[in-house]
């Protein structure tokens, strides 16, 4: 069984390089790490658990359809850290339906059925978000894409450590497209879920993103708000 968060859409996917293409989320719940400044807490901490629904893969194409009218588009695989669910038997129902895959994971775990999604976006945390880093594992995610699957590297920038950060990071993993997004210094949080983050700070670090982008000629990095926060700020299920 799959543990279900929330599943949502169609919307279009706010963040990193697929931004903009139409989508239904599959939130699962649980991760495996804790981040300072996490948007999505209700479906990271434990005591949010009872919130979450043991499903099938059968159950949740069954709501994905329901939702997308039976047309299939892409599936984004979000959560929590979907990598630990067991998610292969949803990837072979939902392609033998013609449905798309992509997963939003933090490079923690690996696993086989990443060879048959279509978009691996992996976005290994900064030192704002105080998490340890495993090289091993984040390679071991690569490895376990192979050749067919998608890698995009996505990067949260928090302040000029996390920068610095990225600039060293992405110059490991040169072959990887890269997207960088401003942090969210205020998203909702299951305390506050009413929150509302200030656009125009946002807008802020984005523009200060965009000069440090240029004024080093880094140009091989893509640097893209969060655009979901931008039309609906701290909203969740869109
Ligand atoms: C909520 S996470 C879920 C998937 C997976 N656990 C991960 O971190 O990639 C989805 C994306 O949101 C990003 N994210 C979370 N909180 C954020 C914030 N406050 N500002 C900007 N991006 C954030 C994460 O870095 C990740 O790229
Ligand atoms: N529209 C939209 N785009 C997103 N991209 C990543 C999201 C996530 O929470 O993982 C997300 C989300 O929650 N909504
Ligand atoms: S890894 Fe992703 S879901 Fe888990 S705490 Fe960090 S941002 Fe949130
Ligand atoms: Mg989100």
């Amino acid at each position: 069984m799959i543990a279900i968060s929330e599943i949502f859409g169609p919307t279009i996917q706010g963040e990193g390089a697929l931004t903009g293409v139409p989508t239904v989320f599959v939130r699962t719940g649980g991760c495996d790490f804790r981040c300072s400044w996490c948007d999505t807490l209700y479906a990271v901490e434990a005591r949010f658990k009872a919130d979450w629904t043991p499903m099938s893969a059968e159950a949740v194409l069954a709501e994905v359809e329901r939702l997308s009218g039976g047309r299939p588009l892409l599936i984004t695989l979000s959560g929590g850290n979907p990598a630990l669910q067991p998610l292969g038997d949803l990837l072979s129902l939902g392609q033998a339906r013609g449905y798309t895959f992509a997963i939003e994971t933090q490079g923690s775990k690996a696993q086989d059925w990443f060879a048959r999604l279509d978009h691996l976006t992996l976005s290994p945390k900064p030192p704002s978000a105080g998490m340890a880093f495993s090289q091993r594992r984040f390679d071991a995610c690569l490895a376990a894409a192979g050749v067919n699957t998608q890698v995009t590297l996505k990067l949260v920038i928090a302040d000029e450590a996390d920068y610095r950060w990225a600039r060293d990071f992405a110059a490991r993993y040169p072959h990887l497209p890269l997207t960088l997004q401003p942090c969210n210094p205020a998203p909702a949080t299951p305390d506050e879920p009413a929150r509302e983050t200030d656009l125009d700070a946002l807008n802020a670090r984005l523009r200060w993103l965009v000069d440090k982008v240029t004024a080093d000629g880094w140009f091989a990095a893509r640097v893209l708000p969060q655009l979901h926060v931008i039309i609906w700020n701290n909203e969740r299920g869109v």
